[in-house]
Protein backbone atom coordinates (compact mmCIF):
# COMPACT_ATOMS: atom_id res chain seq x y z
CA UNK A 1 0.00 0.00 0.00
CA UNK A 2 1.32 4.01 -0.38
CA UNK A 3 2.27 5.62 2.10
CA UNK A 4 -0.58 8.44 3.55
CA UNK A 5 -1.14 11.75 2.90
CA UNK A 6 0.03 13.69 5.79
CA UNK A 7 -2.76 16.24 6.65
CA UNK A 8 -1.93 18.82 9.64
CA UNK A 9 -4.14 20.77 11.61
CA UNK A 10 -7.23 21.30 13.77
CA UNK A 11 -9.99 18.55 14.69
CA UNK A 12 -13.25 19.63 16.43
CA UNK A 13 -16.71 19.62 16.45
CA UNK A 14 -18.99 21.82 14.64
CA UNK A 15 -22.46 23.02 16.70
CA UNK A 16 -24.28 23.76 13.61
CA UNK A 17 -27.54 25.81 14.13
CA UNK A 18 -29.50 28.38 12.37
CA UNK A 19 -29.52 32.13 13.43
CA UNK A 20 -31.99 31.54 15.82
CA UNK A 21 -30.71 28.21 16.88
CA UNK A 22 -27.07 28.08 17.78
CA UNK A 23 -27.17 27.63 21.91
CA UNK A 24 -25.91 24.44 22.78
CA UNK A 25 -28.93 23.32 24.57
CA UNK A 26 -31.49 25.42 23.72
CA UNK A 27 -34.20 24.25 21.32
CA UNK A 28 -32.23 21.07 20.61
CA UNK A 29 -32.06 21.79 16.99
CA UNK A 30 -28.58 22.34 16.57
CA UNK A 31 -26.05 19.64 15.82
CA UNK A 32 -23.00 18.47 16.97
CA UNK A 33 -20.93 17.17 14.13
CA UNK A 34 -17.38 16.35 13.45
CA UNK A 35 -15.59 19.35 11.83
CA UNK A 36 -12.07 21.07 11.69
CA UNK A 37 -11.36 21.64 8.28
CA UNK A 38 -8.21 19.70 8.22
CA UNK A 39 -9.49 17.03 9.68
CA UNK A 40 -12.65 17.14 7.27
CA UNK A 41 -10.06 16.93 4.18
CA UNK A 42 -8.65 14.28 6.44
CA UNK A 43 -11.92 12.44 6.03
CA UNK A 44 -12.79 13.04 2.69
CA UNK A 45 -9.62 11.71 1.56
CA UNK A 46 -9.83 8.40 2.70
CA UNK A 47 -13.64 8.57 1.54
CA UNK A 48 -12.36 8.87 -1.32
CA UNK A 49 -9.50 5.84 -1.18
CA UNK A 50 -6.73 7.84 -0.63
CA UNK A 51 -4.28 6.28 2.62
CA UNK A 52 -4.27 9.44 4.60
CA UNK A 53 -2.76 10.45 8.57
CA UNK A 54 -3.98 13.40 10.21
CA UNK A 55 -1.67 15.20 13.07
CA UNK A 56 -4.22 17.02 15.24
CA UNK A 57 -4.89 17.50 18.81
CA UNK A 58 -8.63 16.70 20.61
CA UNK A 59 -9.27 15.29 24.18
CA UNK A 60 -10.86 12.72 25.92
CA UNK A 61 -13.94 14.12 26.33
CA UNK A 62 -16.75 13.49 25.16
CA UNK A 63 -16.90 15.53 21.83
CA UNK A 64 -12.53 14.14 21.73
CA UNK A 65 -14.86 10.59 21.64
CA UNK A 66 -17.25 11.72 19.00
CA UNK A 67 -14.33 12.34 16.84
CA UNK A 68 -11.98 9.97 17.57
CA UNK A 69 -14.63 7.38 16.80
CA UNK A 70 -15.63 9.44 13.21
CA UNK A 71 -11.74 9.87 12.14
CA UNK A 72 -11.40 5.87 13.14
CA UNK A 73 -14.59 4.96 11.93
CA UNK A 74 -13.73 6.57 8.19
CA UNK A 75 -10.20 5.21 7.72
CA UNK A 76 -8.13 7.97 8.87
CA UNK A 77 -5.02 7.34 10.77
CA UNK A 78 -4.17 9.66 13.45
CA UNK A 79 -0.47 10.67 14.28
CA UNK A 80 0.48 9.81 17.87
CA UNK A 81 -0.20 12.80 20.24
CA UNK A 82 -3.54 13.22 18.83
CA UNK A 83 -5.25 12.08 21.29
CA UNK A 84 -4.52 13.86 24.68
CA UNK A 85 -6.28 13.38 27.82
CA UNK A 86 -4.95 16.75 29.32
CA UNK A 87 -6.66 18.69 26.34
CA UNK A 88 -9.82 19.65 25.82
CA UNK A 89 -11.35 19.22 22.35
CA UNK A 90 -11.98 22.67 20.26
CA UNK A 91 -15.15 23.90 19.10
CA UNK A 92 -17.16 25.72 16.32
CA UNK A 93 -20.56 27.83 16.52
CA UNK A 94 -21.67 27.80 12.73
CA UNK A 95 -24.71 29.87 11.95
CA UNK A 96 -26.41 29.19 8.83
CA UNK A 97 -27.95 31.76 7.36
CA UNK A 98 -31.11 31.46 5.12
CA UNK A 99 -29.24 30.05 1.89
CA UNK A 100 -27.53 27.22 4.28
CA UNK A 101 -24.28 29.64 4.49
CA UNK A 102 -22.27 29.40 7.54
CA UNK A 103 -20.48 31.92 9.64
CA UNK A 104 -18.40 30.94 12.42
CA UNK A 105 -17.09 31.64 16.16
CA UNK A 106 -14.21 29.15 17.67
CA UNK A 107 -13.43 27.91 21.38
CA UNK A 108 -10.24 26.56 19.80
CA UNK A 109 -6.96 26.25 21.05
CA UNK A 110 -3.62 24.64 18.77
CA UNK A 111 -0.68 23.14 19.44
CA UNK A 112 0.25 19.75 17.32
CA UNK A 113 2.41 16.87 18.79
CA UNK A 114 5.99 17.14 16.71
CA UNK A 115 5.61 16.94 12.60
CA UNK A 116 7.53 14.56 10.42
CA UNK A 117 7.45 13.35 7.30
CA UNK A 118 7.42 9.48 6.81
CA UNK A 119 9.68 7.82 3.70
CA UNK A 120 6.86 7.92 0.62
CA UNK A 121 4.83 10.62 1.61
CA UNK A 122 2.74 11.52 -1.60
CA UNK A 123 1.31 14.85 -0.46
CA UNK A 124 1.11 17.45 3.02
CA UNK A 125 -1.86 19.30 2.79
CA UNK A 126 -2.40 21.95 5.70
CA UNK A 127 -4.54 24.96 6.18
CA UNK A 128 -7.24 27.04 8.06
CA UNK A 129 -6.90 28.12 11.78
CA UNK A 130 -4.11 25.81 12.58
CA UNK A 131 -1.91 27.91 10.28
CA UNK A 132 -2.84 30.83 11.79
CA UNK A 133 -3.37 30.25 15.61
CA UNK A 134 -0.21 29.95 17.82
CA UNK A 135 1.41 28.23 18.91
CA UNK A 136 0.84 25.63 16.33
CA UNK A 137 0.69 27.96 13.44
CA UNK A 138 4.77 28.35 14.18
CA UNK A 139 4.96 24.32 14.25
CA UNK A 140 3.79 24.25 10.82
CA UNK A 141 5.55 27.03 9.18
CA UNK A 142 8.58 25.49 10.39
CA UNK A 143 7.99 22.10 8.96
CA UNK A 144 7.09 23.18 5.49
CA UNK A 145 10.17 25.16 5.37
CA UNK A 146 11.96 21.38 6.01
CA UNK A 147 10.03 20.24 3.19
CA UNK A 148 11.51 22.59 0.32
CA UNK A 149 14.46 19.94 -0.75
CA UNK A 150 11.53 17.20 -0.12
CA UNK A 151 10.59 14.74 -2.49
CA UNK A 152 6.87 16.01 -1.64
CA UNK A 153 3.47 17.95 -3.12
CA UNK A 154 2.35 20.25 -0.40
CA UNK A 155 -1.49 21.82 -0.57
CA UNK A 156 -2.54 24.41 0.95
CA UNK A 157 -6.34 26.09 1.76
CA UNK A 158 -5.73 28.60 3.82
CA UNK A 159 -10.01 28.39 4.69
CA UNK A 160 -10.40 32.37 6.29
CA UNK A 161 -11.66 32.78 9.45
CA UNK A 162 -12.09 36.41 9.86
CA UNK A 163 -13.61 35.79 13.49
CA UNK A 164 -10.02 34.22 13.97
CA UNK A 165 -7.92 36.78 12.44
CA UNK A 166 -9.72 40.08 11.82
CA UNK A 167 -7.11 41.64 10.04
CA UNK A 168 -7.00 41.03 5.88
CA UNK A 169 -3.88 42.62 5.53
CA UNK A 170 -1.53 40.69 7.88
CA UNK A 171 -3.55 37.35 7.64
CA UNK A 172 -3.16 37.96 3.58
CA UNK A 173 1.01 38.26 4.33
CA UNK A 174 0.76 35.21 6.59
CA UNK A 175 -1.24 33.52 3.67
CA UNK A 176 1.11 34.47 0.78
CA UNK A 177 4.30 33.30 3.02
CA UNK A 178 2.56 30.24 3.57
CA UNK A 179 1.27 29.66 -0.27
CA UNK A 180 4.64 30.50 -1.56
CA UNK A 181 5.58 27.19 0.38
CA UNK A 182 2.90 25.14 -1.37
CA UNK A 183 2.76 23.60 -4.71
CA UNK A 184 -0.93 24.26 -4.88
CA UNK A 185 -3.33 26.28 -3.01
CA UNK A 186 -6.94 26.38 -2.97
CA UNK A 187 -8.78 29.44 -1.97
CA UNK A 188 -12.89 30.46 -2.06
CA UNK A 189 -14.63 33.28 -3.14
CA UNK A 190 -15.43 34.59 0.09
CA UNK A 191 -11.64 33.92 1.23
CA UNK A 192 -10.75 36.33 -1.72
CA UNK A 193 -13.07 38.82 -0.79
CA UNK A 194 -11.62 39.28 2.65
CA UNK A 195 -8.43 39.00 1.98
CA UNK A 196 -7.83 40.72 -1.08
CA UNK A 197 -11.01 42.94 -1.59
CA UNK A 198 -11.25 44.86 -4.75
CA UNK A 199 -9.00 41.84 -6.84
CA UNK A 200 -10.75 39.37 -8.86
CA UNK A 201 -10.11 35.56 -8.32
CA UNK A 202 -8.31 35.78 -11.48
CA UNK A 203 -6.02 38.66 -10.34
CA UNK A 204 -5.17 36.57 -6.69
CA UNK A 205 -4.42 33.49 -8.52
CA UNK A 206 -2.21 35.47 -10.83
CA UNK A 207 -0.70 37.07 -7.56
CA UNK A 208 0.10 33.88 -5.89
CA UNK A 209 1.25 31.88 -9.29
CA UNK A 210 4.55 34.42 -8.90
CA UNK A 211 5.76 32.37 -5.89
CA UNK A 212 8.19 29.89 -7.74
CA UNK A 213 7.04 26.69 -6.29
CA UNK A 214 3.49 27.37 -6.77
CA UNK A 215 2.13 25.56 -9.66
CA UNK A 216 -1.44 25.94 -9.46
CA UNK A 217 -4.11 27.89 -7.89
CA UNK A 218 -8.05 26.78 -8.02
CA UNK A 219 -10.47 28.79 -6.53
CA UNK A 220 -13.97 27.82 -5.47
CA UNK A 221 -17.08 30.41 -6.37
CA UNK A 222 -19.83 28.48 -4.39
CA UNK A 223 -23.12 27.60 -6.35
CA UNK A 224 -20.93 29.13 -9.64
CA UNK A 225 -18.49 26.40 -10.02
CA UNK A 226 -14.46 27.09 -9.62
CA UNK A 227 -11.77 28.33 -11.28
CA UNK A 228 -8.56 26.91 -11.70
CA UNK A 229 -5.43 28.33 -13.20
CA UNK A 230 -2.29 26.80 -13.49
CA UNK A 231 1.14 28.41 -15.04
CA UNK A 232 0.31 27.55 -18.65
CA UNK A 233 -3.61 26.87 -18.04
CA UNK A 234 -6.86 28.47 -17.08
CA UNK A 235 -9.88 26.68 -16.78
CA UNK A 236 -13.40 27.77 -15.54
CA UNK A 237 -16.09 24.80 -14.09
CA UNK A 238 -19.52 25.14 -13.88
CA UNK A 239 -21.31 23.64 -10.65
CA UNK A 240 -24.54 21.32 -11.12
CA UNK A 241 -27.59 22.74 -9.90
CA UNK A 242 -28.27 21.59 -6.20
CA UNK A 243 -30.70 22.04 -3.07
CA UNK A 244 -28.67 22.85 -0.31
CA UNK A 245 -29.01 21.83 2.67
CA UNK A 246 -26.01 23.60 4.44
CA UNK A 247 -22.15 24.78 2.81
CA UNK A 248 -20.83 23.35 5.72
CA UNK A 249 -17.14 21.46 5.13
CA UNK A 250 -17.99 21.93 1.14
CA UNK A 251 -14.53 23.45 0.33
CA UNK A 252 -13.42 20.78 2.70
CA UNK A 253 -14.85 17.74 0.50
CA UNK A 254 -13.28 20.05 -2.68
CA UNK A 255 -10.25 19.85 -1.69
CA UNK A 256 -10.09 16.37 -0.50
CA UNK A 257 -11.32 15.85 -4.45
CA UNK A 258 -9.19 17.98 -5.88
CA UNK A 259 -5.79 16.07 -3.93
CA UNK A 260 -7.47 12.55 -4.79
CA UNK A 261 -7.76 13.31 -8.65
CA UNK A 262 -3.55 14.39 -8.52
CA UNK A 263 -3.23 11.72 -6.86
CA UNK A 264 -4.97 9.40 -9.51
CA UNK A 265 -2.68 11.10 -12.21
CA UNK A 266 0.36 10.28 -10.39
CA UNK A 267 1.47 14.16 -9.90
CA UNK A 268 2.07 14.32 -6.80
CA UNK A 269 5.18 13.32 -4.41
CA UNK A 270 8.52 14.22 -6.46
CA UNK A 271 6.48 14.96 -9.21
CA UNK A 272 4.89 18.62 -7.48
CA UNK A 273 2.04 18.85 -10.23
CA UNK A 274 4.84 19.14 -13.07
CA UNK A 275 2.80 17.96 -16.27
CA UNK A 276 -0.46 18.92 -15.28
CA UNK A 277 -2.10 19.49 -18.16
CA UNK A 278 -5.45 21.95 -19.10
CA UNK A 279 -6.91 18.38 -19.54
CA UNK A 280 -6.18 17.05 -16.10
CA UNK A 281 -6.71 20.83 -14.58
CA UNK A 282 -10.27 20.67 -15.70
CA UNK A 283 -11.15 17.30 -14.52
CA UNK A 284 -9.76 17.84 -11.17
CA UNK A 285 -11.37 20.72 -10.62
CA UNK A 286 -14.83 19.30 -12.09
CA UNK A 287 -14.08 16.00 -9.82
CA UNK A 288 -13.70 18.63 -7.04
CA UNK A 289 -16.89 20.96 -7.58
CA UNK A 290 -19.07 17.51 -7.52
CA UNK A 291 -17.60 16.57 -4.36
CA UNK A 292 -18.55 19.74 -2.92
CA UNK A 293 -21.87 19.53 -4.32
CA UNK A 294 -22.49 16.02 -2.80
CA UNK A 295 -21.26 17.52 0.65
CA UNK A 296 -23.99 20.76 -0.06
CA UNK A 297 -26.89 18.55 -0.01
CA UNK A 298 -26.14 17.21 3.44
CA UNK A 299 -25.83 18.74 7.07
CA UNK A 300 -22.59 19.35 8.19
CA UNK A 301 -19.01 18.15 6.78
CA UNK A 302 -20.25 14.79 5.20
CA UNK A 303 -17.67 14.41 2.20
CA UNK A 304 -18.35 12.11 -0.04
CA UNK A 305 -16.87 8.29 -0.68
CA UNK A 306 -15.92 7.07 -3.86
CA UNK A 307 -18.70 5.22 -4.63
CA UNK A 308 -21.16 8.14 -3.58
CA UNK A 309 -19.07 10.00 -5.94
CA UNK A 310 -19.95 8.23 -8.99
CA UNK A 311 -23.69 7.04 -8.15
CA UNK A 312 -24.62 10.49 -8.14
CA UNK A 313 -22.41 12.18 -10.97
CA UNK A 314 -20.74 8.63 -13.09
CA UNK A 315 -17.45 7.12 -13.05
O1 LIG B 1 -11.85 24.47 10.74
C1 LIG B 1 -12.66 25.56 10.65
C2 LIG B 1 -14.09 25.30 10.29
O2 LIG B 1 -14.18 25.15 8.94
C3 LIG B 1 -14.91 23.98 8.62
O3 LIG B 1 -13.97 23.00 8.31
C4 LIG B 1 -15.75 24.21 7.42
O4 LIG B 1 -14.92 24.54 6.34
C5 LIG B 1 -15.65 23.58 9.84
O5 LIG B 1 -15.86 22.19 9.93
C6 LIG B 1 -14.74 24.09 10.92
O6 LIG B 1 -15.42 24.41 12.04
Amino acid sequence: MSAPVLVIGEALVDIVGTAAKTTRNGNGKTNATPGGSPANVAVGLARLGVPTELVTRFGTDAYGDQLGAHLFGNGVQLAPGSVDPNFRTSTATATLDAAGVATYQFDITWEPPALSLSRGCPAVHTGSIATVLEPGAAAIREFLKSLADQPVTVTLDPNARPSITPDPVSTWSAVRALAAMSDLVKLSDEDCEFLRPGSTPLDIAEELLTAERTQCVVITRGGKGALGVSRDARVDVTAPAIEVVDTVGAGDSFMSALIAGLETRELLGERRLTGLTSEDLREVVDYAVKAAAITCTRHGADPPTVAEHAARWGA
